[in-house]
This record gives C-alpha cells, structure tokens and sequence, in this order.
C-alpha cells in the first residue's frame, strides 16, 4: 500500500494557507476610526445639551461598542485555513500504522434527542473509512434509557449489513436518513446488483426505524433473563452503572465493525452529576481502562459524520503536524443540515462568523491533553509516580496504569489490547458518582466544570497551558447537526451559550489569568473575551434600543441633529456596518433575506436570551440560583420536503411563543416604541407645516430613523401581539410586559423633568 514515489514522500499532508483579508481589514479600521470620532464628539458636546441623561447612556453605550470592536477585530485580523489530503495521506502511511480512536457519542434523553437521530449519528460513524479494528464507539446515555440501549444493539445489527454496503460502494453519506432522503437519489452504480442491494439496504432501514418507533411505544420487559431487566424500576437520575458491549471486534480485523460499547453513567440525586461533562470525563476515564487509545472524538447525539474520510482528514494533521510538539487538538466547524429557509432565528449562520479558536465540540483530541500534560513534558513512564497518579486521576489501579501509559505515550502499539469484558469490573468503578471526590477531574483534567459552555471552558484551558488548535474544513463538511428548529428551543440554547460563557470569566480559567500565569497569547484572550462577554453587551443593546423611545417622548435628543456635521459619523458607522456585514454574508453566499434574519436577530437574542444568560449568572454569583444545562430539542423530520403538508411548510421557520419570561424585554422594548412612534406621529400631525417642523416639536430625525428601525427588528413580535394560539404571545405576557412599559413610559417624563 504505502509506495514510497517520489512525489508522494515530498509533497505536505496539510498546508496552511493565509487568507488576504486586506479589503476587511481596512473597513474595520474605517469603522473603528469612526467609533472612536463618535466618542470624542460625545466628550467635547456634552456641554451643549439640555438633558445630560440620553447623552451620558448614549456614550457609556456607544464607548461599549467600541471595546467590542476592538475584540472582534481581534478576532478576525488573522485568518487562514488548513488544508489536509488523505490521497496523500494513503500513500504515505501504511494503514497499520494509524492510531487508534475512541469516538464519544453522548445523548441524555430519547424524547428531545430522538434515538432515531442518534442511531444515525452512530451508524455514519461505524461506516467511515479506517481500519475498524482502530475505532471504538462509545454511547453515553444520561437518560438512562432501555430505548436507547435497544436501539443501539438493533442499529449494531442493522450496521452488519450497513457498513459493508457503504464500503463496497464507496457511499458518500454513511448516514441513512439523510442517504435515502436526498431528493435526488443518484445512484453511484448503475449496475442491477447495486440496485437491488439499495433496496434491500432501504428495507432495512426502514425495519429498523419502525422497530425503534414501535419500540418508544411499549413497556421493556422485566423479567430476569431479559437485557432489560438492569433498566427495571430505576429512574434517569438514581441508578447503578450500566456498561454494555455491544459488539467486540475481536480477531482485531479491519473490515469488520467497531467495538460498541452502552454505557450509562451511575446517577444518585446526592452527588452532582455535571452535565455533558460530567459524561465526558466517565467516557474518558471508561474508555482509558478498556481501548485507551491515544486520539479521542467528541461528537453530540445529532452530529453525523457527513464526509467519510474525515478520520483520514483528522490523520493527516496527526501525521503532519507530529513534529510541532504542541499541537493538542484537531477541529472541524460543525454546520447544519435541513436548516430551516433564509434561518429565521439567526442561528445557524453562527459558525460561519465565529473565527472558530475555541470550539470544541467536534474534534479529535490527544488523551494526553485531557490527562493535563502540556507541551513539552517529557515523562519516561518509570518517572510516573504511582502517589501522584491517585491523587490526580483516583483510586482505580486499572486506571492510572492506563493513564501512565498514555502520558509515557508507551501505548502506541495496538498489541497492548486487552479483551474488553474483562475490563467491565474496573469500568464500573470508574464510572461511580464518587469516583471524583478527592481527585481533580473536572478541575485540572478531563472536561472542566463550572461552565454550561464546558466545550470553551476546557478548550480555553488547554490553550492556556500551550497548546495550539488546528482547524480544517474539509469538503464535503465534516460533521452536520441539528439547528434548533422552534423559536423557544434557540432562545433557550442561546442562553445556555451566553451564560457558560460568561460564566468563564469567573472561573480561575479567565483568559486574562491565563495570560498571565499561563501560556495564553494576549490576542488570543483578547479572543476569548470578545466571545465571553456577549452576555454584557445584551444590557447595552437593551439600553441603546429603548434610548430613541425615551428621546421622542422626552423631546430629548441622543444623536446629532440632521443639519449638523455630526450627523454623518452616524449615518457612516450605520451604513458601513451594515453594507460590509452584507459583504462579508455575500462572500460566504448568503442571501439578502438571510442577512437580514441574521441582523435582526442579534437584536433580538440580545435583548431576550442573552440578557437572561446574564441575569443567570449574576444570580448565581450571588449564591441564589445554580446553571443548568438545558438540553436543546432536536427534530427528527422523516420526509423532509415531499410529502410536507402544505400547514407545515407554511408554519416552519414562524415564531412560536410560550411562558417564557425571556420574550418579556423584547416585547416591553416593542411597546415603548411603539408608544413613541404614535406618541411621535401625533405630534407631528397638529403642527402646520413650517421649515423647521421637527425643531418645534423637539422630534430629531436620528430619533425617529433608530425607533423605526428597532420596530422593524421586532416586527415578528409585534405579529405575536396580534397572533393566536402558539403564534400569539401569551395574554399573561402581554399584560406584565405592558404595564412594566408603561411604567418606562412615565418614568421618561418624570425624569425629563428632573434633569
Ligand atoms: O446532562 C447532559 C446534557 C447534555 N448532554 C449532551 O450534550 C450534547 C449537547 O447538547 P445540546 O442540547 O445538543 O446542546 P448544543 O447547544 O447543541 O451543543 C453545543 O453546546 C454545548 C455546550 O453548551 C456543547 O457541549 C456541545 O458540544 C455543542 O455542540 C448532547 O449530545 C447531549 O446529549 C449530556 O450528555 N448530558
Ligand atoms: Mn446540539
């Protein structure tokens, strides 16, 4: 296999290629030049102005935008991507040379994240191109679910028959449901015998979707010889380990399956179980005692493998990057499938603005970076010291043995494998609710706590001791997932996002400690913080979107009059904003609609998610609430697009509301320009026409233009008033946030008299 030709040996199997952002660059510092004019013309006018109030909250606000300009520039001036080549990589390496993988795979509950999804998720990852006898598939599930153990023993079956059909035919999607619902079924061979095995491969499919969906319906029986009985009386959160291997691959052949291993963590209600990462660092610590290899994959129950060479993508970064030491953890950006039209709850474009530095989530990862070694330790495995190794990974021998393997990277060899039933005793152990106390997982290794974001958190960390990250993209993309689908699943999502973020920042992993103490490039924190403090920014939009309100009803005045020079400043950092998002949305071939989705849901996230994330963490700073990790809905939609009723179609991508608090500050923003709008026009309307109509009335035109415009933002909201049933904001809502703007109302003018 590995032919040695001269132009295979030389040429790189990953290159890193700069991109010229030049253009981008000077528009950024045009409008930072600009920014900075803005508060400049705020500090020298300050003087002239009746009413100090608007002015002062204008400048704390506009002087907010600015540093976080300054930040987002920070993370955007550089820019390149990596390019990886597994024809290369093929050539060059022999396949038995290829370090193993375990792949991670966590789900928590088979109603929001139905199994059928996460079936599929496993099935596209057992079918990649790489030797089988290298991969072990591990399945957290912190639902504790017989469903879910079920349906992985039914998928393993299914995957006998799949897997060698998606290698013979070279199958470019390896997971079925998107593979049989492409709309145009291209078969890759036009031969009878292909067609006939795609048949019987889509009868299958369906068999196994229907014994799954029969499956979600009835009771799983009890008695003691059946699998199920461990599932008997015990509930999601108070239950023993429960391990299960489902499939061994034993003879360590190449073209067979993947070891599956079922595991459910144990769960009491008196220990904290910490959320995905408390499930990482079981999984870590369950696999270090079974497979141990030495590269490990996270992906989240939704995210398919959408490209099957991706581990070969992943190897050509091992292999070329082996001799920078430092290199921990290899990312793919993570997109999404099916997402709804032009994505009206702007959120899942999010990817492609995030300079990805710091997202986690898919990725293959050096065991070693997760055991807390860093870049240049150098630890000959009889240097391990056995006291050390307690204190830091716990109390199980097989355990730290695994662990001194690793970190002397003696473990390389595939020989070390041991039969995996074996190992069922330590893993039980490992995987207790108490195995943590005493030990630093979650603290200094494995997946960190404290953070609803542990992805960034950890990531963060690991950068902070050294360590560089390495992006590739290759096509097609690597992984798919779920977008939320309903307008209450992503504000929830968006607010855990928020709030883990920020929650960094009070971890003693802030980017600026890290910086200081630790090996965090100060662009790189100055990175960090632009991401972390979004939840800040949500009180500022807040303030700045109820200013031109304030302004009509006060006769008060925030921005320049129209005839002063002043004026353009604004109007430039508006348009040139504006126009150079839709550039950078255009580059990335996004249509109009979508920027516009994307621009007026900022507004909106902001002001109702975001400001919630932030409240969150206030509150739990205070002692007075805790995190939690709320698990975002996915959607499993059979047959996408064909058979949709026409009630669907129309109703896919429209805003839903419930009792959720978080819509309030969105709808109080709503009425009180609303107020000032009507408030506004009437005034106008009883003055005769003269030149100078907006001066008597004290009505600016900057004013009128920034109240329309946040209309506009809320527009879907202001249908929500008038909606009904799911499409209406809820009556309670209405009311509360009514009278809260109506006391924003005559707050104005009490104040515009005081001041
Ligand atoms: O107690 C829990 C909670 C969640 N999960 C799993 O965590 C994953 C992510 O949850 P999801 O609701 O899909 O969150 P997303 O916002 O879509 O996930 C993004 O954000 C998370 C951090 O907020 C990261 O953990 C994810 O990797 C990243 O894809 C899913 O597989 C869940 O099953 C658990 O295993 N146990
Ligand atoms: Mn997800």
């Amino acid at each position: 296999m590995a032919s040695n030709t001269p132009d295979s040996t030389c040429l790189p199997l990953q290159e890193t290629i700069i991109l010229n952002n030049k253009t981008a660059r000077a528009i950024e510092l045009v409008i930072l030049s600009l920014l900075v004019s803005l508060l400049v013309y705020r500090v020298v006018y300050y003087k002239d102005q009746d009413q100090y109030i608007p002015w002062l909250l204008a400048f704390l606000c506009e002087s907010w935008f600015t540093f976080n300009w300054i930040l987002c520039m920070c993370t955007k001036w550089d820019q390149c991507i990596t390019k990886t080549y597994p024809e290369r990589l093929l050539k060059r390496v022999n396949e038995s040379e290829f370090p193993a993988v375990d792949i991670f795979v966590t789900t928590t509950d088979p109603i929001l994240e139905p199994c059928i999804i996460t079936m599929n998720t496993v099935l596209s990852l057992l079918a990649v191109d790489y030797p089988a006898d290298k991969l072990a598939l591990y399945l957290s599930d912190d639902g504790c679910s017989p469903l879910t153990f079920y349906s992985l023993a039914e998928t393993t079956k299914f995957a006998k028959l799949w897997v060698p059909f998606c290698k013979k035919y070279n199958v470019q999607v390896r997971a079925p449901f998107r593979y049989f619902n492409s709309k145009s079924t291209s078969f890759e061979d036009n031969s009878v015998e292909f067609q006939q095995e795609w048949k019987k491969m889509k009868k299958e499919y369906g068999d196994l979707y229907k014994k799954i969906d029969l499956a979600a319906q009835r009771q799983f029986p009890c008695d003691d010889d059946s699998d199920f009985v461990v599932f008997c009386g015990v509930h999601r959160s108070n239950h023993p380990t429960i391990i299960k291997v489902i499939s061994e691959n034993k003879e360590g052949t190449p073209n067979d399956l993947p070891h599956v291993i079922y595991l459910s963590r144990e769960k009491s209600p008196k220990h904290q179980h910490h959320y995905k990462a408390g499930a990482m660092n079981v999984l870590a610590r369950v696999s270090g005692v079974i497979t141990n290899a030495p590269l490990m994959l996270n992906v989240d129950c939704d995210m398919y493998a959408n490209n099957p060479q991706v581990f070969l993508h992943a190897m050509c970064m091992v292999f070329g990057f082996k001799n920078e030491e430092n290199c921990a953890f290899f990312q793919f950006p993570q997109a999404f499938y099916d997402g709804l039209k032009d994505d009206p709850f702007g959120n899942q474009l999010a990817h492609l603005f995030v300079r990805i530095f710091a997202y986690f989530s898919v990725l293959n990862i050096l065991r070693k970076v997760i055991y807390g070694s860093s870049p240049h330790d150098t630890i000959k495995s009889d240097n391990i010291n056995n006291e050390d190794l307690h204190k830091i990974f716990g109390k199980s021998i097989e355990l730290r043995e695994s662990v001194a393997q690793i970190l002397s990277e003696s473990n390389s060899k595939i020989e070390n494998r041991r039969s995996h039933s074996n190992f069922i005793e330590a893993a039980i152990h490992v995987a207790s609710c108490s195995y943590e106390y005493g030990t630093v997982w979650g603290k200094q290794v494995g997946w960190l706590y404290g953070s609803a974001t542990e992805d960034i958190l950890t990531g963060l960390s690991i950068h902070g001791r050294g360590w560089r990250s390495v992006m590739t993209s290759p096509d097609p993309l690597a992984f798919l997932g779920c977008s939320a689908t309903t307008f209450s699943s992503s504000l929830t999502q968006q607010k855990r996002w928020i709030m883990g973020l920020f929650e960094i920042l009070f971890t003693n992993k802030n980017p600026l400690l890290l910086t200081i103490k630790g090996n965090l490039w100060f662009r790189q924190a100055l990175g960090y913080f632009y991401f972390c403090l979004w939840a800040v920014r949500s009180v500022y939009e807040l303030c700045y979107a109820s200013l031109p309100a304030y302004c009509i009803i006060t006769s008060s005045h925030f921005l320049p009059k129209i005839n002063e020079r002043a004026f353009l400043i604004f109007m430039g950092i508006f348009f040139i904003y504006n126009l150079y998002v839709l550039w950078e949305c255009k580059r990335v071939g996004v249509s109009l609609h979508m920027w516009w989705n994307l621009q007026k849901m900022g507004r909106v996230n902001a002001m109702t998610a975001w400001l919630f994330g932030f409240l969150n963490v206030i509150l739990k700073l205070m002692g007075l609430s805790d995190t939690v990790f709320e698990v975002t809905k996915k959607e499993h939609r059979p047959n996408n697009g064909d058979n949709d009723n026409e009630d669907d179609n129309e109703s896919v991508g429209r805003f839903t509301y419930d009792e959720s608090l978080m819509i309030m500050p969105g709808v109080i923003i709503l009425l009180v320009n609303m107020v000032a709008l009507i408030n506004g026009m009437l005034r106008f309307l009883k003055v005769y026409y003269s030149e100078n109509r907006m001066g008597v009335l004290g009505l600016g035109w900057g004013e009128m233009f920034c109240n329309v415009w946040v209309l506009l933002c809320f527009r879907e909201f202001l249908k929500g008033l008038f909606g009904s049933g799911r499409y209406g904001i809820p009556f309670s809502t209405i009311w509360k946030s009514g009278a809260l703007a109506l006391l924003f109302v005559q707050l104005c003018r009490r104040s515009s008299q005081f001041f």
